[in-house]
């Protein structure tokens, strides 16, 4: 039998340091950025969920369910995946940003394969310098644990996984694969990377 994984892609931030500007609609060569991370992340999995917290109505165009966070209060990425975690069937849930657009496109395959061989809980991805706590596989499974730490008002998502059985799954091969935009330099540098 076949594992069922599905990904929410989380868009619920407040984006200051893009001046407020919903993160994942501002455009990025032509099209929105959050469109960029479903095109890498769409042939990876069965279903596809966007958390953000506002704007719904242009985050349905993209034809994905909408989910805002449980608590409206912006209590950080941690939120959207609770969210995402009590909606979710499948076996594994994928996490990803809205503000990295070039995402690996066999990131599923490798945290999976590097998960079932540590007999793991979840997989958080590498750069090969820094581990990316908003790029992680996990089992939806683990909400209750997440949900406890975060109504225990803590916010950090490296502090959370370090509690469980994590991988840390190495993308070093790739090394822009994580890079993501958060401010408008930083989007008309990348920009201007991806034209050339
Ligand atoms: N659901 C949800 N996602 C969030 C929240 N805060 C950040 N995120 C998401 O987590 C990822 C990383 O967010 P950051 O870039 O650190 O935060 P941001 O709010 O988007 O931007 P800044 O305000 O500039 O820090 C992005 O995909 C955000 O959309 C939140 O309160 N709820």
């Amino acid at each position: 039998m076949s594992l069922q994984i599905n990904a929410v892609i989380l868009a619920g931030g407040m984006a200051r340091r893009m001046g407020g500007n919903d993160k994942g609609l501002v455009d990025l060569n032509g099209q929105p950025m959050i469109k960029h991370a479903i095109d890498r992340i769409k042939p990876q999995v069965k279903e596809i969920l966007i958390n953000a917290n506002r704007n719904h109505s242009s985050y349905a165009e993209f034809g994905y369910p909408v989910v805002s966070d449980e608590d409206s209060g912006y209590l950080g990425p941690l939120a959207g995946m609770i969210t995402a975690m009590a909606q979710t069937n499948a076996d594994y849930l994928l996490v990803v940003p809205c503000d990295c657009p070039l995402l690996p496109t066999d990131l599923v395959s490798r945290m999976l394969s590097q998960l079932e061989s540590h007999d793991a809980d979840l997989a958080v991805a590498s750069d090969g310098k820094r581990e990316q706590p908003v790029v992680m596989l996990l089992k939806p499974s683990l909400r209750d644990s997440m949900k406890a730490f975060l109504d225990g008002g803590e916010r950090k998502i490296d502090f959370w996984y370090a509690k469980h059985n994590c991988v840390v799954t190495d993308f070093s091969d790739q090394p822009n694969a994580f890079v993501n935009v958060n401010t408008p330099e930083q989007k008309q540098q990348l920009s201007e990377a991806i034209a050339k």
